[in-house]
């Protein structure tokens, strides 16, 4: 509630398109205004498939507490000769007068894809020069928008040339970021434009992938800061010209159109602010259309994780992470929370049989329902998180508690953040009964969390944490699990390392974990190690339940990198396996699978390893789904 509000304050009128929403037009008119937009734009084939009449969804829109932005698309339009020609005024006049009933001003006009017309600049302008006449005579506006494929427009600068000499106050452009970015056109040139003569700006992103530039826009465009075009670069020019009206999200995606529109609409929204954040961070001369809030931070790490189980299934965890090296070193104070330790990490066993714990543990069975972070300042990223739409957590903390501020995260998961200079850095001393831990195993600290979620969501929480955090993604990379494809996408932001694991196919055991833990959440975690093979040792001394890798891998790795066969030979023994890249080496093992598919790895970088041992994961499910399998069983 509390987000919605610091959204609808800013004065950045923001807008999207309905095509780019699952749903008939009542369910993404909730959707819209329910995450808090001003206005949309209405795809004309939204309101011809649709019951109402024009008067009636203009109605709605406003009931709903939103404007039309915009009506489009109005094609085929320019340079047309007879009796094209005045058939396209006539088509003009009909939607005019639509526009009137509907109750909006403003068209977008497409350029032309029509076989018959002629081009030639100043055919189009004068063509444009009259429509602007007719449009005057009905009180509406036409802006002029260049499809990247165009037949003869199909860039913004000519758009801006045909405009600029029709030269009709009732004629304007219209900027949409995809055609631009799409044909790597300079996003500066857009500077050059008088920003009064801008009507409507328009903005996606998209994945780069080299297609058909229309079949690229009609499926694959996505949210600002999901894609990867330069969004950002061309805010800052439009904004540059002085540009002050509605910034509008145009998505044509095939997974959006079957999305939740709630979800999507959020997400379209956080990434609309998150973007405008951007352009005034890098370019503060331009003037900043939003409320203040702190800079994105990059996390110095994780503080605790946090599993909630119940009195029952807790030793079975807790022998797990005493395999590990950990042991249980302190209490909550107030809650049946054991605090397990070992090296920089801490690991809460929560069996509280009320509050939050107690209901994620009732929704997903025993894992991870809470991460910590450790942040600069606490409180400043918890108000940008909130800026940014995140959903505010709080469950009342007891005397003399801290009170730690909270977010939700994957899967309804909780995010908390601390600091180390406030209050909330002292949290074992106040919150906690500690003594001093042994020697452990030798995990160092939490390397990376693996959440694994249904491919549809992995968008979303990517653009979660980039735009709350300073956090930059690497290539996304296809994992081959036997039984279908999981894409994972990892996020960094200084020492906090995310894996989003995207699953589409059930059989996966990334999609096994989201049918058995009912949703998204954390399936495997991965702790540091600064002497690998010695940590292997002392897990092995504690019963750790270790993945067995078969021999078939280490006469490949053994060939693959050149290694020494001593090497190769202690890896084998240790199930240890191995990956590198041009900044170094990196060693894995991991646990076999619990009954729900949660696993632990331990992993060593040497050098500047970035990855994630992405060419193992092959290897390692099938041997998890091998370990997972009763002896005997056929598969599946
Ligand atoms: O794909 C199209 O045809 C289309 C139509 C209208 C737009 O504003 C646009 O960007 C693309
Ligand atoms: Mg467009």
């Amino acid at each position: 509630m509390q987000a919605r509000a610091v959204a609808k304050g800013q004065r950045m009128k923001t807008s999207i398109a309905t095509v780019s929403l699952s749903g008939n037009l009542s369910q993404k008119l909730e959707a819209i205004a329910g995450a808090g937009f001003d206005g949309i734009e209405i795809f004309e084939q939204d309101f011809l498939a649709s019951d109402f009449t024009p008067g009636d969804v203009g109605q709605m829109v406003r009931d709903a507490g939103l404007e039309i932005t915009l009506f489009q698309p109005f094609r085929d339009f320019e340079s047309l000769p007879e009796p094209y020609r005045s058939r396209a005024f006539a088509r003009a006049a009909r939607k005019f007068e639509l526009m009137n009933q509907l109750g909006t001003d403003l068209v977008l006009v497409c350029s032309t894809t029509h076989p018959a017309a002629l081009g030639g600049i100043d055919r189009m302008a004068r063509d444009f020069h009259d429509l602007g006449d007719l449009a005057k005579r009905h009180g509406v506006r036409v802006g002029f928008e260049a499809l990247c494929w165009g037949r003869f427009v199909n860039d913004h600068r000519d758009a801006w040339e045909v405009v600029r000499r029709a030269n009709h106050p009732n004629v304007g452009l219209i900027l949409d970021s995809f055609h631009t970015l799409a044909r790597r056109i300079d996003p500066d040139s857009i500077r050059a434009i008088p920003g009064d003569r801008i009507f409507f700006v328009q903005l996606a992103d998209a994945p780069a992938i080299d297609m058909d530039l229309l079949y690229w826009s009609r499926h694959f465009r996505n949210m600002p800061g999901e894609g990867d075009l330069d969004v950002t670069g061309f805010m800052r020019a439009v904004t540059a010209t002085g540009y002050a009206g509605p910034l509008s999200l145009e998505i044509f995606n095939d997974q959006f159109r079957s999305g939740l529109p709630r979800l999507v609409a959020q997400d379209g929204h956080r990434s609309l602010i998150a973007v405008m954040d951007r352009v005034r961070r890098v370019e503060p001369a331009l003037p900043a259309d939003l409320p203040a809030f702190a800079p994105p931070a990059p996390v110095a790490g994780v503080e605790f994780l946090e599993f909630a189980t119940s009195a029952e299934e807790a030793p079975g965890l807790e022998a797990l992470l005493r395999s590990c090296g950990f042991e249980k070193t302190g209490n909550h104070v107030s809650k049946p929370v054991g605090l397990w330790r070992q090296g920089g990490v801490n690991v809460l066993v929560n069996t509280d049989a009320s509050g939050f714990a107690n209901s994620s543990y009732l929704v997903h069975g025993t894992g991870v329902s809470e991460i910590a972070l450790m942040l600069p300042d606490a409180r400043a990223a918890f108000e940008r998180a909130s800026a940014l739409l995140a959903q505010p957590h709080a469950q009342a903390a007891g005397e003399g508690e801290l009170s730690i501020p909270a977010i939700r995260g994957v899967g309804g998961s909780v995010l908390r953040f601390l600091d180390a200079t406030s209050d909330l850095g002292r949290i074992w001393d106040i919150d906690f009964r500690t003594s001093p831990a042994g020697a452990g195993a030798g995990l160092t600290r939490v390397d990376h969390i693996g959440q694994t979620m249904p491919y549809d969501e992995m968008l979303s929480w990517s653009l979660f944490y980039t735009s709350i955090f300073d956090a930059h993604k690497s290539p996304v990379v296809d994992v081959v699990d036997p039984d279908g494809l999981v894409r994972s996408q990892a996020v960094q932001s200084g020492g906090l390392r995310v894996t989003l694991n995207g699953a589409s196919a059930r059989g996966t055991l990334a999609g096994r974990f989201i049918e058995d833990s009912f949703g998204s959440s954390v399936q495997h975690i991965a702790f540091a190690s600064a002497d690998i093979f010695a940590t292997a040792a002392a897990m092995a001394s504690r019963d750790f339940p270790v993945l067995q890798i078969g021999a078939n891998y280490y006469h490949d790795v053994e060939a693959r990198f050149g290694l020494p066969p001593a090497l190769v030979e202690r890896m084998r023994l240790a199930n240890i396996l191995y990956d590198e890249d041009a900044g170094g080496q990196f060693f894995q093992f991991y646990s076999a699978p619990r009954p729900d598919g949660f696993f632990f790895e331990i992993v060593q970088r040497q050098g500047n390893y970035q990855g994630y041992g992405a060419p193992n994961a092959p290897f390692r499910i099938a041997a998890q789904k091998r370990a997972a399998r009763p002896a005997g069983m056929p598969k599946r």
